[in-house]
């Protein structure tokens, strides 16, 4: 189906249809379901090669699929016609690690997808960047260069120059692994700020704290497929697969 919703009016912002990826013999993604709606934050969970940082990079045409379909917005971007340049301008991405232009200030590092891809006058990007900086709370070292700043400080700086371009679709890869723990907080905080503005996200954690609270829907995933999805209280409260009962009881303290 490449359906709209429930009022036909939007369609889901991402539909992930039976998508499989192998590399070499190994299966990788094994028929993944996932439907994203307009303002919706889904949090992927999973251990450690269960294939969530491939699952996203499909989502972003780093990685082709083998089988199944993507939507973005209604409009199939695995067909082979897709310009990846043009949907990968439709979807902001954040990675592990920050991924700064150490040689350029923080302020042209949060504009410059705005000037080089969507050819924003100057003037224009740094008015809207530094509108983003405010309100990360970081305004202050828009000159400055990332070395200057803490590491919580320049995944921030990251996130603000993922969105700055509007895009339809966030993309967080374990944004917070490479992080002090004492910083994750500040990152949490930035995430539930975006969702309340209305962002759709979809994230993949080991840090439960943001399945717990920025999740819409928790999905748990293992060698590939989806075990289960629902709410953070069902997943975290009353998971109905023993697969996921395992998993969470595993970590140190899923509740944390
Ligand atoms: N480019 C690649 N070539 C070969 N194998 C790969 C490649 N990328 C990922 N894999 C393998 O695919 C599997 C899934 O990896 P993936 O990074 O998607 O898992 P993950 O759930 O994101 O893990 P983590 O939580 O450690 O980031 C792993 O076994 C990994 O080694």
């Amino acid at each position: 189906m490449t359906g709209t919703d429930a009022a036909g009016a939007r369609p889901p912002v991402l539909e992930l249809q039976s998508v499989h990826k192998r590399f070499g013999e190994q299966a990788v993604l094994r028929g993944i379901d996932l439907v994203v709606a307009p303002h919706e934050v889904v949090v992927l969970i999973g251990a450690s090669g269960s294939g969530k940082s491939t699952l996203l990079k499909t989502v972003n045409l780093l990685e082709q699929v083998d089988d199944g379909r993507i939507l973005l917005s209604g409009e199939d971007i695995t067909d082979p016609r897709t310009n990846a340049d043009a949907v990968r301008a439709r979807i902001g991405v954040v990675f592990q690690h920050y991924n700064l232009f150490p040689h350029m200030s923080v302020l042209d590092n949060v504009t410059l997808a705005a000037r080089q891809v969507a050819r924003t006058p100057r003037a224009e990007a740094e008015a809207t960047g530094l509108a983003l900086l405010t309100r990360i709370g970081l305004a202050e070292k828009a000159g400055e260069y990332p070395d200057r700043l803490s590491g919580g400080q320049q995944q921030r700086v990251a996130i603000a120059r993922a969105i700055a371009t509007d895009p339809e679709l966030l993309l967080l890869d374990e944004i917070t692994s490479a992080l002090d723990p004492q910083l994750v907080g500040e990152v949490l905080d930035l995430v539930r700020e975006l969702k309340a503005a209305g962002s759709t996200i979809v994230m993949a954690t080991h840090e439960m704290s943001f399945a717990r609270r920025v999740a819409d829907r928790v999905v748990y995933m293992k060698d590939g497929v989806v075990v289960e999805a629902g709410a953070p209280e069902q997943i975290f409260g009353d998971p109905q697969r023993a697969e996921t009962r395992e998993f969470l009881s595993r970590l140190q303290d899923p509740f944390a």
